[in-house]
């Protein structure tokens, strides 16, 4: 069993839990159901920022622990005055040290579009991310059967939600591509043994059609990475490490935008 299916599998167990724990109606009684989701795919667009989703992520699978310390407020606000499009949240506690409460402490402080990064299995943790006042929801083709991912995304659609299809190769791509998904994400890491290649982008940009937004996800540390990869068409850069794993991420962010050649946003 790989990573991902190990996660998957959990993922499962946990939701079964948090179901007997948490009735869906409770969650639909969150402020968050009565509002607008802020739409990733737009943001992406807008020239007057970096294209960058940055991630809050305080350890993985891959590095073990990364930053225990960071702070969810003062590090997705610093984001996005650093110039970032939007922002992801890991909301799994097991692999990555996440918790719902920092997807809604990143949506207390910022209007930008937020991801909720998690392995979504079941239409509860759907429910979930729009309870606790996600915009976007990451669906992994690699864990889920193409019927099971278009019923998640036409229940997301249901809720407002948009989506994020991950892929990481041809198969995944050719057998969830649909106008069910908003964005189209390639995974540079290969979660069966953690190897991290840009070129996996740069190979599937031109099966995607221009009509997706497509980000390159994982593995990218340099603004020279993310010039070559807007010459195949990306108009998204997810990344985590490169700024969680410093000190100040939020510093590390804007140095990045800085050093790319755009405009800090303040
Ligand atoms: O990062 C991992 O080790 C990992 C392991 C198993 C499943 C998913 C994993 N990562 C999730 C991600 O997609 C990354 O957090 C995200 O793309 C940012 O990547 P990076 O910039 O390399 O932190």
């Amino acid at each position: 069993m790989n990573i991902l299916e190990e996660i998957a599998a959990f993922k499962q167990t946990e939701v079964a839990d948090r179901k007997s724990l948490v009735p869906v109606k409770l969650l639909e009684q969150s402020i968050y159901f009565e509002t607008q989701p802020v739409s990733l795919k737009k943001y992406l667009q807008r020239p007057d920022l970096s294209g960058i989703i940055a991630e809050f992520k305080r350890k993985s699978p891959s590095l073990g622990m990364i930053n225990p310390h960071a702070a969810v407020e003062k590090t997705t606000i610093g984001y996005m005055q650093a110039g970032a499009s939007a922002l992801s949240v890991l909301t799994d506690q097991k692999y990555f040290g996440g918790k719902s409460e920092d997807l809604t402490t990143a949506r207390k402080y910022n209007f930008c579009p937020i991801l909720r990064k998690d392995f979504i299995v079941d239409e509860y943790q759907i429910v979930e991310a729009k309870s606790i006042g996600a915009d976007v929801i990451l669906l992994i083709a690699g864990i889920l059967e193409t019927p099971k991912l278009n019923q998640l995304a036409d229940f997301a659609r249901s809720l407002g939600l948009e989506i994020l299809l991950e892929v990481h190769d041809q198969e995944e791509l050719e057998r969830t591509l649909s106008d069910k998904v908003d964005v189209i994400g390639v995974n540079n890491r290969n979660l069966k043994d953690f190897t991290v290649s840009i070129n996996t982008s740069k190979e599937l940009a031109a099966l995607i059609p221009d009509s997706f937004i497509k980000v390159s996800e994982s593995g990218i540390g340099q603004p020279e990475t993310i010039r070559e990869l807007r010459q195949f068409r990306y108009q998204g850069f997810l990344m985590g490490e490169a700024f969680m794993k410093t000190s100040r991420p939020e510093k590390a962010c804007a140095d990045f935008i800085h050093a790319l050649g755009q405009t800090a946003a303040v």
